[in-house]
């Protein structure tokens, strides 16, 4: 007998296919309030899920006695309660290194959006604000030449190193839990502390995970510790900011803009105050998110789900379940 897999996020055909090669396959396309009880209903007789987001605990984990895969589509992984799930006997997964330069060249497109103001300017040009006189009121920031400080240098802090360095003739600084000699040795990026990092960037990267250390990492101090003309770009996890300090150090010219992809809240409300203010440039969490970058995912989803369900050990294993 097949296996049976709840697959509850949208995923090209062709991962569906190779996943029914082995599996019995129920499809859902997305987990919404009606759907819900539906999942669960299925999820009481399942061997594996495949999707992006949902919370897995104990009190999910309870409904699925029969459970062996956990697949995040996703490189994220803050939604899984590691320790439940191996508790569990489940093995869970996610899906680092294919996004990687889909991310980091978005990164770029932020950094380069909010330093000259391409957004803002779009619509000068589109609601006829376009003045002859080419003044200061078009004036943005370089980033070429300038000093780049990434906190979190993994698979995407490096990719954006590599086209900061390579691409922009950027000076590359970063932090980090351990050295990386070889992001020191092919980009000349510095290994310092957050303080040092902060004093001396021109812009910030924030790239780590969300994980208890890093939950605000980005607080009152550390804005106040940056330059007054710096940016700073965030593309991790909105919780690893404390947005109320964020949008201090904004309001108050504490520093100069800010370029972010994620928000606490997801959608953001459309009354916080990040949203109206012109030297922040805001995107709907979409770092990995072309049709090539996404289709790879998930098919690397989906290939650690079906080496977890035949018994080998799935590429990308998180966690060491305790029956393995
Ligand atoms: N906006 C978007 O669409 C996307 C967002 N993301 C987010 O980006 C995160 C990073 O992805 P990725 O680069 O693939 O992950 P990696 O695991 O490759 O890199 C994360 C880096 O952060 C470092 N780190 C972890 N904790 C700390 C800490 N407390 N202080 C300093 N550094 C720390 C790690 O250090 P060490 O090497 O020592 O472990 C590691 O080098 C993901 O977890 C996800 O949340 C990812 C993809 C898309
Ligand atoms: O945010 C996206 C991820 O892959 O993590």
């Amino acid at each position: 007998m097949k296996p049976k897999v709840l697959v509850y996020s949208k995923v090209d055909p062709k991962v569906l296919d190779f996943v029914k090669q082995t599996c019995e396959v129920v499809y859902f396309e997305g987990l919404e309030e009606e759907t819900f009880p539906t999942f669960l209903h299925e999820l009481k007789d399942a061997h594996g899920i495949l999707g992006a987001g949902l919370k897995v605990d104990d009190d999910l984990l309870k409904n699925a006695p029969q459970l062996k895969v956990v697949s995040n589509i996703s490189v994220g992984y803050e939604n899984l309660h590691l320790p439940a799930i191996s508790a569990r006997g489940v093995m869970a997964t996610n899906t680092p290194g294919v996004l990687n330069d889909t991310v980091a060249d978005l990164i770029m497109g932020l950094m380069l959006s909010t330093a000259r103001r391409l957004p803002e300017l779009d619509q000068f040009v589109k609601t006829g604000q376009w003045d002859s006189n080419l003044g200061e009121q078009y004036f943005g920031l370089d980033i070429h030449q300038k000093v780049l400080g990434i906190i979190g240098m993994g698979g995407i802090g490096s990719a954006v190193a590599k086209r900061a360095h390579h691409g922009f003739d950027m000076e590359i600084l970063y932090h980090n839990r351990s050295r990386k000699p070889d992001a020191e040795e092919k980009y000349a990026a510095s290994y310092c502390t957050m303080e040092e990092l902060l004093q001396n960037s021109d812009f910030v990267l924030l790239m780590t995970p969300l994980t208890p250390e890093t939950e605000k990492l980005m607080g009152e101090k550390e804005f106040s510790l940056m330059k007054k003309s710096a940016i700073f770009i965030n593309s991790s996890r909105g919780k690893t900011v404390d947005e109320e300090a964020l949008i201090q150090a904004l309001q108050t010219g504490e520093i100069y803009g800010a370029g972010l992809d994620v928000f606490v809240n997801e959608p953001v409300e459309v009354d916080n105050p990040l949203l109206s203010m012109k030297n922040v440039v805001t995107l709907p969490h979409i770092g990995s998110a072309t049709y090539e970058t996404r289709y790879k995912m998930a098919m690397s989803a989906a290939t650690n789900l079906v080496a977890g369900l035949k018994g080998e050990t799935p590429t990308n294993l998180l966690n060491k379940p305790v029956n393995i």
